[in-house]
């Protein structure tokens, strides 16, 4: 939270601590008389005392008093003018895009992870100084001892675990958590006590920020707000973005939108945040150069998931436009030989659409001969819902708005 000095500071510099009449125009001077205009200073932020009483210490350079700051503390809150905080860090690319890694500084002195972002799930997890040494292969791990800032959240414990099987445990601190300048204190950080084999596999992960709704959040007996949760009241706006991109590094944002990164307008749908996701309805999607298919898709946009998890109706149709490609059972996927120049797949958002170029659509060979390829779309049977994941996120530009009515924004880029 910038100090109050630091607001009034710069509300002095905006002029909005001006006179509310201010920039007076020279009349001109007929005879002796001389007539002089004078305007309102648009920028006057309103009739407030404090600011006035504030502007006066700060003119002569006295300290402002205990309770006046809190005044003008206040105030600003009210008039909104205390938001000031962002944040922009790189999201890189592990192999074949399975997922996507971010540096996150935590504690005092700073200790940097490599986590990744996940809007499909709602706890901030870490490799920690608790975690099995034989459970550690690779990993940057998270001491708390070694941070002065790090409090133990007494009592408190989480566990979780993912769709794709794998899953972790363990303890909580809170400490100071800083993403790409933005810094927010008293976040719950979750050491590790257990990982899942996957995890440990996994050795560039050092852990996992959620970012879908504070609602699913695993620690117990008292939940815990997510990072973005923490950070919404010090955010210029309450929104995220994610610009994931096709083998090379993209970018998460806090707080602001870059209009430069997209193209054209961004294209907002409805969420329905009731089971702590970003679940959205795609009203239509297409393949190739096919025209729309009406079939609704109802899923969440999952930057923790790596493909795209759709109806069966849906997968079929699209692998049909494809020759040798097949249902593997070995892999309980759908797989094609590698060379295939694959067709497009399109998913409606409102009345816009983002389109998935075939090359996406690879993911990655099913063997080390490199022969057969398993595909980026496959189906999200027995899941009850599907996944938009990075497949079909980083073919667009996404606003994740966390404001009182929560809703996505899509554009293509
Ligand atoms: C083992 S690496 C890993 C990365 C992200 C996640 C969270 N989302 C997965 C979808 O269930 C789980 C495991």
């Amino acid at each position: 939270m910038p100090s109050t000095a630091f607001l009034l500071a710069g509300l002095a510099a905006t002029g909005a601590l001006a006179s509310p009449l201010a920039h007076p125009r020279v009349g001109t001077a007929v005879g002796q008389s001389l007539s002089v205009e004078q305007v309102r200073n648009a920028q006057f932020a309103g009739r407030h005392g404090p600011f006035a009483l504030a502007k006066a210490y700060i003119k002569y350079g006295a300290p402002v008093p205990g309770d006046l700051s809190a005044a003008v503390a206040r105030l600003l809150q009210e008039l909104g003018l205390d938001k000031r905080a962002t944040g922009s860090v790189v999201a890189t690319p592990a192999q074949y895009d399975a997922e996507y890694l971010s540096p996150v500084s935590i504690g005092t002195p700073a200790q940097t992870l490599m986590l990744d972002f996940d809007t499909g799930s709602s706890d901030l997890w870490v490799f920690s100084s608790e975690t099995p040494k034989s459970s550690v292969q690779g990993q940057t791990v998270y001491n708390p001892s070694k941070s002065s800032t790090a409090k133990k959240l007494s009592g408190a414990t989480w566990k979780i675990s993912y769709g794709d099987g794998s899953s972790s445990s363990g303890s909580v601190y809170t400490d100071k958590v800083t993403i790409g300048g933005l810094s927010v204190s008293n976040v719950a950080v979750e050491s590790a006590q257990k990982v899942s084999r996957e995890f440990t596999a996994e050795a560039d992960l050092d852990g996992l920020l959620g970012l879908a709704f504070s609602s699913i959040n695993t620690v117990q007996p008292t939940q815990q707000k997510t990072f973005f949760d923490m950070a919404k009241p010090s955010l210029d706006s309450a929104v995220f973005t994610a610009d994931l991109k096709y083998g090379k590094a993209g970018k998460y944002n806090f707080g602001y939108i870059d209009d430069s990164a997209y193209n054209g307008s961004l294209t907002y749908t409805a969420v329905d945040s009731s089971n702590g996701w970003w679940m959205f309805t795609s009203p239509g999607y297409a393949v190739g150069s096919g025209t729309l298919d009406s079939t609704s898709i109802t899923g969440i946009a999952d930057t923790g998931t790596t493909l795209l998890l759709v109806p069966s109706s849906v997968v079929t149709t699209y692998y049909k436009q494809i020759r040798n490609a097949r249902y593997d059972s070995s892999q309980a996927g759908y797989v094609f030989p590698c060379s295939t120049s694959l067709p497009s797949f399109t998913y409606a958002v409102g009345n816009s659409q983002i389109v998935i170029p075939g090359k996406y659509i690879n993911f990655a060979p099913v063997d080390s001969a490199g022969s057969s390829c398993f595909g980026g779309i496959q189906s999200d049977e027995g899941i009850g819902f599907s996944i938009f994941g990075d497949v079909a996120l980083k073919a667009a530009f996404v606003v994740f708005d966390g404001s009182q009515s929560p809703r996505l924004g899509f554009a293509s880029k």
